[in-house]
């Protein structure tokens, strides 16, 4: 399968293809998503992961050719031109192009902190080598910028492929962690001063997040945490982004953005219950929060804001009807909302439309962020913002919105989660909802923790 010489160019081709970007694609035999990850030790600090929340569709990227700070949608999409431009396809027939794998940030900040390192202001990464893998299928994509030996680099990429395949998958056991939540009594005057707001009628809606500090014995290892999401949070994307030694890694179930050559298809998730310990219980819970007043109002208003922010790109906007997403920690109200693609409507100008939403901003929108902007006391980085990849030849990609989340560096890592305030919410039931939705990454990182 593997082609032994992967590609033989006339000197003509080789002279135009020189400074552009080459890619060439080949299968491989299929393959285990997260066992081959684990086989990409040797690259640890320079790797992407990304899974679709029915797990069918995994990404992994390694070796950036080329990394992005400070995404602005703008920068991001200025590249996708420039590579399209600048790109020479050597894949004999059709074959997978090269994508971007990385996330944007919540907002862009001024004055990054410090807990985010280079990731504060959203990262993307373009893999020399990207993995695009599916339950019978495994591709592999090389991309370069060629220089004056196209063939050698090319078969260098290959030889690492070779070597990654033979490595044996390690596995490391998950080390005790402390917890600590970060600024409670702050975080709920902070929700006490949002319902005033709400109730004078400056905003409908503003979802608040806080922050909880991990701190274990050693660094942290992203291939152990994003094992263990993989295995325990079925139902929800798994994601990572790695740069040095800080990475940005959850399980997150929303889906901000798919974008595929006729649709865009995105969802509200918004409306929060546990999970019962029996079916009955559980089923019980989760009527009871499809009957719930106040989640049903919050819910709305998203479901409001994303048909209003989708209609100038798709026919018509459909909406799905009411359900539940069950995760392992979490159940939430979800509809599904989609629509056929408009001509001319990029998948980056749908991600700007859209992001935040009020599932994790706020309405009216420039209100709530203004509001984050000046009360909220922790920079969210790339919490909330839109993660996933975007194919830079034919404008298609996916989008989830990266919670369940938290950054690590070394020994550290801040989990961050969130929840939407309405004029009827009661802080002390939100600190309860925020917990529940540390859960996941709790249970990701550790089997045993000690809360402080
Ligand atoms: C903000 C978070 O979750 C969001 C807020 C929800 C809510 O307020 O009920 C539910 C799902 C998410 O859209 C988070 O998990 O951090």
């Amino acid at each position: 399968m593997e082609p032994t010489s992967i590609i033989k160019l006339t000197p003509d081709q080789l002279q135009a293809s020189r400074g552009k970007y080459v890619s060439y694609a080949y299968d491989l035999s299929p393959q285990d998503p997260f066992k081959l990850f684990q086989k990409t030790a040797a690259y640890q600090g320079q790797r992407s992961f990304w899974q679709t929340n029915d797990g069918q569709q995994t990404l992994i990227g390694l070796l950036p050719l080329k990394q992005f700070y400070n995404c602005s949608i703008e920068k991001i999409q200025a590249f996708q031109m420039n590579f399209r431009a600048n790109w020479l396809n050597l894949t004999p027939i059709n074959g997978q192009s090269p994508r971007l794998l990385g996330g944007f940030a919540f907002n862009l900040k001024d004055q990054p902190t410090s807990v985010w390192h280079r990731l504060e202001n959203g990262y993307f990464m373009l893999p020399q080598i990207l993995f695009i893998l599916s339950a019978k299928k495994a591709q592999v994509v090389l991309t370069t910028i060629s220089k004056a030996n196209l063939a050698v680099q090319l078969q260098h990429l290959q030889a690492q492929i070779k070597v990654i395949l033979e490595q044996k998958p390690i596995t490391e056991v998950a080390q005790p962690i402390k917890g600590e939540e970060l600024a409670v009594t702050k975080w709920l005057a902070l929700v006490k001063r949002s319902v005033a707001q709400i109730k004078i009628g400056e905003m409908k809606k503003v979802v608040l997040a806080r922050q909880l500090k991990v701190t274990g014995e050693k660094a942290f290892n992203s291939a152990t945490i994003l094992g263990r999401l993989i295995n325990q949070q079925a139902n929800t994307y798994h994601f990572l982004v790695e740069d040095g030694e800080t990475f940005f890694i959850g399980a997150t179930p929303e889906r901000l953005i798919q974008g595929t050559g006729e649709k865009f298809a995105t969802a509200s998730v918004a409306g929060s219950i546990g999970r019962g310990q029996t079916t009955i219980e559980d089923i019980k819970l989760g009527n009871q929060l499809l009957n719930d007043a106040k989640n049903q109002y919050e819910h709305q208003i998203v479901v409001d804001r994303i048909k209003q922010s989708l209609k100038p790109f798709v026919q018509t906007v459909e909406v799905g009807p009411a359900q539940l997403l069950k995760n392992h920690d979490i159940q939430h109200i979800y509809h599904p909302i989609m629509g056929k693609r408009l001509p001319n409507k990029s998948l980056l100008s749908v991600v700007k439309a859209l992001h935040p939403t009020p599932a994790l901003g706020g309405e009216p929108r420039a209100t709530a962020i203004a509001w984050l902007a000046s009360e909220e006391e922790v920079g969210r980085g790339m919490y909330g913002g839109p993660i996933g990849w975007l194919d830079l030849i034919h404008d298609e990609g996916e989008f989830a919105v990266g919670l369940r989340s938290g950054v690590f560096h070394q020994n550290a890592g801040y989990l961050y989660a969130g929840c939407g305030i309405v004029a009827a919410s009661v802080p002390e039931k939100e600190r309860a909802e925020t917990r529940l939705k540390f859960q996941p990454m709790l249970r990701g990182i550790s089997d045993q923790w000690i809360l402080k």
